[in-house]
């Protein structure tokens, strides 16, 4: 009986090769019926059932959630199965994780059935010569079992294996540092409009220098918005958050970014505005983000031409006779200054975009601009409901100097303290400063030092102050 049917799953398979290679020989008509009956005479013989999982599916923009799943599920099981393995490092190499390499097969059991997967790829149908190897293939696992157990692998083992793959995921999640790249390297159809590093910014609330009771604010709002899920889908509003960072330079505000990612354990996305072509690239770009993360524009005076659009604004109205008199030598050379300009990202296309995307994804985001000059902005941008929360990062006073002592100098308190005390009332140094003096710079330089060179540069910084205000004529002293 074993040879015979043996000797018939040969035949079959023989026939079902040639089947496969000269069908298109076959007359169009034929071959759809003959096609028809063959599979329906290989399935009656096979008794296994398979089903893929694609890497990308649909229009391919995003990598399919279920192969994610699997790949992280399959890495236990391909540990102690599979003989050929991928391996990446996590945590600056001090862990690796291990999943199944391409054209390998492992098996698993559940609830006492076993099941076989199998990770394959499709390498690219076109035939043109790439320098990005890979970028086109596409990859996937194919799962396959007995078709008595369909109903417990497809009802059961399936959630299960997503399930876990979710749970591994979060449990080896690096949190990232996302850039834009410049939209001539959007190749492809795999998704490469961001590249990314591991985020491994020190900083937090703790080593951040401000006063005590402006950091708690900050951290209970933070606090409060990453557990809201609930609450904004009950009053109907995207989940989302503004921030708006402002003040002098080195005062903390690109420290206060990563403060906050690593408060609430989120990715960061840091937007570069003048790489950006338009209006259409920067919707693509932020559709392209996940939940969980913080979206950065900063320098958003410096990144977008807010004041000088609005200053052609005012230009053109100034120059309206002298349209009026050559309109198309005018136009001309508005248009030649349009294309000089090079980024054609918009005040408006910016509202546009981030009042789009909020209510249209519904992930945990939020989106911080910094500027040093927050009068220079249009109140259009920052107005309460973009930016929810406006935090002023100021110069270094004597409660943020106890942070940055305790934290660089190991010192909480010091007979100096009295002084530094009363020069930092009315001295303006930027936290960065401050911290740059404190640092020991060698071995033989003590805490005290550093103090005492503190107090040297406090008073150095009043007496250039006071210089200025002598030399300004009416007394005024300017910013900066
Ligand atoms: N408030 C602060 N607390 C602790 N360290 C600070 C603070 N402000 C500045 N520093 C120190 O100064 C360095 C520069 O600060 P940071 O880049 O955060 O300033 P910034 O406000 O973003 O400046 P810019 O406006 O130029 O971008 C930091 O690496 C940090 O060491
Ligand atoms: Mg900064």
């Amino acid at each position: 009986m074993w040879t015979e049917l043996s000797a018939t799953i040969s035949s079959l398979a023989v026939a079902f090769f040639m089947f496969d290679k000269y069908s298109h020989c076959l007359p169009y008509i034929f071959r759809g019926y003959l096609e028809r009956n063959f599979r329906k005479l290989v399935n009656f013989v096979n008794p296994y059932v398979e089903i893929t999982f694609h890497e990308y599916t649909g229009e391919r923009l995003k990598r399919s959630d279920a192969f994610c799943a699997i790949q992280n599920y399959l890495s236990t099981s391909s540990t102690e199965n599979a003989k050929r393995l991928k391996a990446d490092a996590v945590n600056e190499s001090q862990s690796v994780i291990l999943s199944m390499d391409d054209h390998e097969e492992v098996t698993d059991v559940f609830n006492g059935v076993k099941v076989w997967w199998a990770s394959g790829k499709i390498p690219p149908h076109s035939k043109t010569i790439s320098w990005f190897a890979g970028t086109e293939e596409k990859r996937y696992y194919k799962l396959t079992f007995h078709k008595y157990y369909r109903e417990i692998i497809t009802k059961s083992y399936i959630q299960h294996v997503l399930k876990e793959g979710k749970e591994i995921a979060e449990k080896n999640r690096r949190r990232m540092l996302y850039t834009n790249t410049p939209s001539k390297d959007w190749q492809g159809w795999k998704p490469t409009k961001w590249g990314n590093i591991v985020f491994e910014h020190p900083s937090t609330f703790d080593t951040l220098a401000m006063e005590t009771q402006k950091k708690d604010v900050i951290k209970k709002d933070l606090i409060k918005f990453s557990k809201g899920k609930d609450y904004y889908a009950k009053i109907g509003k995207a989940w989302k958050r503004g921030y708006l960072l402002y003040g002098p330079p080195g005062t903390g505000k690109s420290s206060m970014i990563a403060a906050m990612a690593n408060l609430l354990d989120y990715d960061v996305y840091d937007i570069e505005l003048t790489t950006i072509k338009d209006n259409s690239e920067l919707r693509k770009l932020l559709i392209d983000t996940k939940g969980k993360s913080i979206i950065v524009i900063e320098d958003i005076d410096c990144s977008l031409d807010l004041t000088g659009q609005r200053k052609k604004r005012k230009k053109k109205d100034d120059d309206e006779a002298d349209k009026e008199k050559d309109p198309i030598s005018k136009l001309k050379k508005e248009a030649e200054e349009e294309r000089e300009s090079g980024s054609k990202v918009t005040l408006s296309g910016l509202l546009n975009v981030i009042d789009g995307i909020w209510s249209a994804c519904g992930g945990e985001r939020i989106i911080i601009f910094t500027t040093n000059y927050v009068d220079k902005l249009d109140p259009a941008l920052i107005r309460t409901g973009r930016m929810d929360k406006h935090i002023e990062m100021s110069y270094c006073c004597f409660e943020a100097f106890k942070v940055l002592a305790k934290n660089y100098l190991d010192i909480e308190s010091h007979e100096l303290f009295g002084k530094i005390e009363e020069v930092f009332a009315d001295t303006k140094m930027s936290p960065a400063y401050v911290a740059d003096i404190l640092m020991p710079k060698s071995e033989e330089e003590d805490g005290e030092t550093c103090l005492k060179n503190l107090i040297a540069g406090l008073e150095a910084a009043k007496k250039s102050e006071e210089a200025a205000m002598l030399k300004t004529k009416d007394g005024v002293v300017t910013e900066g």
